[in-house]
């Protein structure tokens, strides 16, 4: 009977509870310090690594069977992430985030089956358009989840805001979100639209979505 119980037993997550509560109330959730000081300097490392190695790529729209690069509409440069060939850190990254969607998965019931993931550099100068992250042939991204890479003291007029669009009964609200290291957004992605403003400094992240089916 006590092992049943141990089997079923659910730890609540304080922190998970209240990405939750966000989003119901407001489409988006940020999260100071999801990933530590430490974690945050190794994960950039990672990302310098191999942008050194030239092996990042113009960020594209659209999917992956239906991308154009359109420097117009986006600047930055991205590197997927393979799970299966993950260094110790990016390891490390992922277990974060499995961890989170198991509990979003047990307590919200979200199916979320599938995870995409990638290393993004803004150059000085780029920015992302207002957009949506969903496409036209493929509506499983769920969750979109970005988690900021910068040194710390990464000031305010570095720009590269994020900036969320919310409807609020036909009149439009604005979120700026600045991309101080260490804080992850996380939000719907077939409703809130958003944008990177123009970055004066090298912007880097990892950016990814959680997919149903
Ligand atoms: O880096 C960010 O703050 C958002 C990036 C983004 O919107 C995207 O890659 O779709
Ligand atoms: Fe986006």
């Amino acid at each position: 009977m006590n092992q049943l119980f141990e089997e079923i037993s659910f730890e609540e997550n304080p922190q998970y509870e209240r990405i939750i509560d966000d989003i119901l109330k407001q489409k988006y959730s940020l999260v100071e310090n999801f990933f530590s000081e430490d974690e945050v300097l190794e994960l950039r490392q990672s990302l310098l690594e191999k942008h050194d190695a030239d092996i990042f790529k113009k960020a594209a729209i659209g999917n992956k069977v239906n991308e154009v690069i359109e420097k117009t509409i986006r600047g930055d440069v991205i590197l997927w992430i393979d799970e299966n060939r993950a260094d110790a850190m990016e390891v490390a990254f992922f277990r974060k985030v499995n961890n989170l969607i198991e509990y979003l998965n047990q307590t919200c019931f979200l199916g979320i089956l599938h995870k995409e993931f990638h290393y993004a550099l803004y150059p000085e100068g780029t920015y992302y358009k207002r957009h949506l992250d969903t496409f036209q042939n493929d509506d499983r991204r769920k969750l979109s989840f970005v988690c900021y890479l910068n040194e710390a003291g990464w000031l305010p007029e570095n720009g590269g805001e994020l900036v969320l669009y919310f409807d609020e009964n036909g009149k439009e609200l604005e979120k700026v979100i600045y991309p101080f290291p260490g804080r992850v957004v996380i939000f719907e992605s077939q409703l809130l639209e958003h944008e990177v403003k123009p970055v004066k400094a090298e912007r880097l992240s990892i950016t990814g979505w959680l997919k149903t089916r």
